[in-house]
């Protein structure tokens, strides 16, 4: 049977990479609204009606309307966008954070994906925090660089305007209120908010997030091994190979630390870099903020609702 999905803002920048990595599934049959009624509530909420599976890529008070359209108990919603993820009633589109959260997701009617920023913090730290290894009030600095499409469609043509002769790298949310701060405390366990320090860099996509580790001054302080033997063992249990870590590094400099490395898939990969008598580490995640940081998050959610094979589906 195929399943009639909707996707909400296909026009914007996560709704046309989820529309691509659609196109070619014969299992899916996708309900496209035409152009010149895309903003009309009341064709959104025909579409919404009857589709299986709605997929939010809308800004946020769009998304809650969408949701507020919808008056049967059977469409079931992504929602790629901030307005539900740490709502009652909504499960987190992070299939990997638990063991069972695929479960978890497979089951749901509503699903929040991800922010961008946030998976690469709660795959660093949720591990450590629920294995013991780090307290949950342990003063946390998480910094990154995304490209600027992780701004959609006004950021990009922000860039295009500028002819891409912008910063290379330019800081942002330094109001320290950044809207994906909500969802890094619940979902990474933390007793407080880490002090979040964004930039966008000056090319299309591709993330890389980093979380160092200050340790002394904990009762017992983790060994670098510790630390990643805690990521590896969590993610070879949660994940079905989207999520891989790195083998523990001992170098200076490592070539996959490229902000791009993993763009054009549904990857993330850690990797942890450790000095045992300086009592620091660092925690560093690679990937697509369009990909594993959105639309691939989104596909793999919806596979995981329909009960999809994701090792055999060439979507995610
Ligand atoms: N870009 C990224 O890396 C990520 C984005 N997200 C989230 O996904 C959502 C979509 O983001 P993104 O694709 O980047 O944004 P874009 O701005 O690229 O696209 C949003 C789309 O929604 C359309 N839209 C706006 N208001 C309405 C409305 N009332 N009814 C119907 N359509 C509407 C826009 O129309 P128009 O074309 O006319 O502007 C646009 O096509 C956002 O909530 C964003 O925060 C999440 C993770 C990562
Ligand atoms: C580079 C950039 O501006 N990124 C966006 C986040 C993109 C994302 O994760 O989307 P949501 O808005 O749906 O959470 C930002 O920091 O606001």
């Amino acid at each position: 049977m195929t399943a009639r999905v909707f996707i909400d803002g296909e026009a914007g920048t996560t709704g046309l990479q989820i529309r691509e990595r659609l196109a070619m599934r014969r299992d899916i049959e996708l309900l496209s609204i035409p152009d010149e009624l895309r903003k009309d509530a009341s064709a959104r909420a025909d579409y919404l009606n009857k589709a299986d599976v709605a997929i939010l890529c809308l800004p946020d008070a769009a998304a809650k309307e969408s949701v507020a359209l919808i008056e049967n108990d059977t469409t079931r919603v992504i929602d790629a966008s901030s307005a539900h993820r740490v709502s009652d009633g909504w499960a987190y589109g992070f299939a990997e954070m638990d063991p069972d959260q695929g479960d978890v997701i497979a089951a749901a009617m509503r699903v929040a994906n991800p922010g961008c920023w946030p998976q690469g913090l709660i795959a660093s730290i949720r591990p450590l925090i629920a294995g013991g290894l780090l307290p949950a009030d342990f003063p946390l600095v998480y910094h990154g660089v995304s490209g600027y499409s992780g701004g959609g469609k006004g950021m990009i043509a922000d860039y295009d305007a500028k002819g891409h002769v912008a910063n290379v790298l330019a800081p942002y949310g330094l109001g320290f209120n950044h809207k994906h701060l909500p969802e890094m405390t619940e979902y990474g366990l933390l007793d407080r908010a880490p002090l979040f320090t964004p930039t966008v860099g000056n090319y299309y996509k591709g993330m890389m997030t980093v979380l160092p580790l200050n340790l002394a001054g904990l009762a017992t302080v983790p060994a670098g091994a510790q630390l990643h033997a805690a990521l590896a063992d969590h993610f070879a249990a949660a994940s079905n190979g989207f999520v891989e870590v790195a083998p523990l590094e001992a170098l200076e400099r490592s070539d996959g630390l490229d902000p791009q490395a993993l763009n054009d898939t549904n990857g993330l990969r850690l990797h942890v870099f450790a000095n045992d008598a300086r009592a620091q580490a660092v925690i560093i995640a690679v990937y697509d903020n369009l990909g594993k940081g959105a639309s691939g998050a989104a596909v793999q959610n919806l596979n995981l609702m329909l009960g999809v094979d994701q090792t055999t589906s060439l979507a995610a």
